[in-house]
Formats: C-alpha cells, sequence, structure tokens
C-alpha cells in the first residue's frame, strides 16, 4: 500500500547524538535521517540504547552532544509535547481507572479542546483502531491486543507527525503479534506518518520497516532495508544479529551463515561457495526438517537437512556462495549476544 497523498509525517535528522547517564555514555554519536513517511526500525539486543534514542527524540532524555532535528526544525531541547512525537510505551501505560474514550482523548484535554470535538476524534480513533463500541471499557476489561490498540489510540489522537514505538508488540502473544504487525503497518502508511520502532526482534523489524537501524552498544552498527542487511551484513556483528548464527574459521578470517541456508552435499557433488568437511554430532526433528549439529575440529555449526542423519557419520557441508558471509573476524560482544539474538 502507498502512502496517502495526505500524509502528514515529517523526517527526522539525528546528528551526533551522544547521551550518558551520570557516567555510563549509553549513546555515542549517532547520526541517522529518517525520511517523512518512512518505516524506521531500531533493532539491537537489551541495553545497546534502543530506548535511549527513543527517548531522546521524544524529549525524554537530554543528550550531551548533537542536534535533533523535525522538518528542519531544531527540537533539542523542545519539551515532549512541542515535538510533534507521541510515544506507545512497551507496558502501554494506560491508567486502570480511566476508560477506553477517556485515555484515548486525554492528550486533547490537555491541549484544551472543547469535549464535543474530543468525543469526535476519539469516535474516530475508536472506528480506525476497530476499538468500536469499546469506549466505556476499562483496560482491564480488554484483551491485551485490544490494550495495544488503546495505546496506539492515545499517541495517534494527538495528530503525531513522529510516531515512537518502544517494543509495542511485546507483551502480545505471538499468533496476535503477527495480525498486529501487518496492522500496525497498514495503519502508518495510510497515515503516511514517520515511525520509529524499537525491537529485539528481527523478524518484526523485517516485516515492519522500511528500513533497519542495527545498535551495537550505542553505536550505528548498520543502517539500511531489510534485505540489504539480510544479504549484505556489514559485520559479524549484524550477520549474527540476523540469524548467521553459525561460525567457521578460515585463514583469513570467519565464514557466518545460517542454518537453513547451508547443506549437506552428496558424493561428488560441488558448489559453488565453501566446502567443509565435518562430523554429525547429533540430529534432531525440528519440525518439516532436521536439524543436525556437525562437529569440524573444535567448531560446531547447526544445519538444516532433510532427513534425519545418524551421529558419526562423515559429511562435507557446502555453503553457498551467497549464504556464506565472510569478515576477518568476529568481535567478542558478538558472541556474547548471540544466545539473546537466537531466544528473539
Ligand atoms: N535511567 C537510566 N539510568 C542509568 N542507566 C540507564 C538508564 N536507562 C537505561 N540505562 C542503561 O543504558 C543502557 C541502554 O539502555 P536502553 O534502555 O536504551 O537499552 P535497550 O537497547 O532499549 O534495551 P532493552 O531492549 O532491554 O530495553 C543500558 O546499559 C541501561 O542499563
Amino acid at each position: 500500500m502507498e502512502a496517502s497523498p495526505s500524509r502528514r509525517g515529517t523526517d527526522l535528522t539525528i546528528e551526533g547524538l551522544a547521551v550518558a547517564y551520570g557516567r555510563t555514555r549509553v549513546l555515542h554519536e549517532v547520526s541517522l535521517a529518517v525520511q517523512a513517511g518512512e518505516f524506521v526500525a531500531l533493532l539491537g539486543p537489551s541495553g545497546c540504547g534502543k530506548t535511549t534514542l527513543l527517548r531522546a527524540i521524544a524529549g525524554f532524555v537530554q543528550p550531551s552532544a548533537g542536534r535533533i532535528l523535525a522538518g528542519g526544525r531544531d527540537i533539542t531541547t523542545a519539551p515532549p509535547e512541542k515535538r510533534g512525537a507521541a510515544m506507545v510505551f512497551q507496558s502501554y501505560a494506560l491508567w486502570p481507572h480511566m476508560s477506553v474514550a477517556k485515555t484515548i482523548g486525554y492528550g486533547l484535554s490537555v491541549r484544551g479542546w472543547d469535549k464535543a470535538r474530543i468525543a469526535a476524534r476519539v469516535e474516530d480513533m475508536l472506528r480506525l483502531l476497530r476499538l468500536e463500541g469499546l469506549g466505556a471499557r476499562l483496560p482491564a476489561q480488554l484483551s491485551g491486543g485490544q490494550r495495544q490498540r488503546v495505546a496506539m489510540g492515545r499517541a495517534l489522537a494527538v495528530d503525531p507527525e513522529i510516531l515512537l514505538l518502544d517494543e509495542p508488540m511485546s507483551n502480545l502473544d505471538a499468533r496476535v503479534r503477527e495480525g498486529v504487525r501487518h496492522e500496525l503497518r497498514a495503519l502508518q502508511q495510510a497515515l503516511g506518518i514517520t515511525a520509529i520502532h524499537v525491537t529485539h526482534d528481527r523478524e518484526e523489524a523485517m516485516i515492519l520497516a522500511d528500513r533497519i537501524v542495527v545498535l551495537e552498544e550505542g553505536r550505528i552498527a548498520q543502517a539500511g532495508p531489510p534485505e540489504e542487511l539480510w544479504h549484505r551484513p556489514a559485520n559479524a556483528y549484524v550477520a549474527d544479529f540476523l540469524g548467521a548464527t553459525n561460525r567457521l574459521t578460515v585463514s583469513d578470517g570467519v565464514v557466518m551463515f545460517r542454518p537453513e541456508e547451508a547443506r549437506v552435499l552428496a558424493a561428488g557433488a560441488t558448489l559453488d561457495g565453501p566446502v567443509f568437511e565435518g562430523t554429525v554430532a547429533h540430529c534432531a526433528y525440528a519440525g518439516g526438517r532436521w536439524r543436525a549439529a556437525i562437529r569440524l575440529g573444535a567448531e560446531e555449526v547447526l544445519v538444516d537437512v532433510p532427513e534425519r542423519i545418524a551421529p558419526g557419520v562423515a559429511v562435507r557441508l557446502g555453503i553457498p556462495a551467497a549464504a556464506a558471509h565472510r569478515f576477518p573476524d568476529m568481535p567478542a560482544s558478538s558472541q556474547r549476544h548471540r544466545d539473546y539474538a537466537e531466544a528473539g
């Protein structure tokens, strides 16, 4: 779906942004240009600074250096309500005793709108977010997905130019999340709003974003469209975080690849890409395929295979050239984050 001509997003420029909590520097010289109507996902493991960057854009955290511009206007020191941005929190931050309608209209009453205008706007929001008839309910009387939509409604009601989303789906179960992702993307495109979405879930980032910004310890490791990051990760950290969690040492560095992109070669078969000799350590059914752990000297990798291979069998492991990501070496930090990336 194309953004509508009535797009109301604005571009956002972040220049050399640094943020510290006390003496701990959390963001280092982050620069990023977001186009009007663009959906950007900030992706990275816990603690890399995603939320801090979002909060700096929202105005809840003051940077120690750098500038933030929205539509060319310097908003670095502007108060949160003067930035044209609205934030949806991970916890939704809904007030337990406030009805859906009151919650959605809250920002408007703060801005001094009269009751009739607020009521009309709230009705629009309820319709837009498929919450019709639920205006009188309290948060406890809603499903997780409905609560999430109420939080969206409260943010969108004030007609922001920039929507800031801090892991807004992390409290939804996996099946609900699937649907909500597509709804969110459709809504953002229909409104033409600029969106910045924090997540540690790479699939979520892939599905939602025009561009993914991978953060590593307060710095941008790579920024680009999902397919570019997937096929051409800039470094070992990005490759690992985007699923190329297998790593084999070669003479000039490492080769990294995804379990589903490598294959066990039949006798005599050739392949355009690196080939390794190994032994199957174990093999487990993973639903529709088998996942073999293959040992190559001191290293072990996981590879998806169509049929079970018995432990102890010698195999030739081939990685198609396009799936073999080569890097000089892998920083220790990427190893630390591996478990998290897989869990996410
Ligand atoms: N108010 C604060 N005071 C001190 N340190 C903080 C504060 N908020 C965050 N930090 C620290 O700053 C670093 C970055 O935190 P941030 O919340 O931005 O990370 P994140 O990438 O969003 O992580 P998560 O996915 O866990 O939310 C972490 O090391 C965190 O402990």
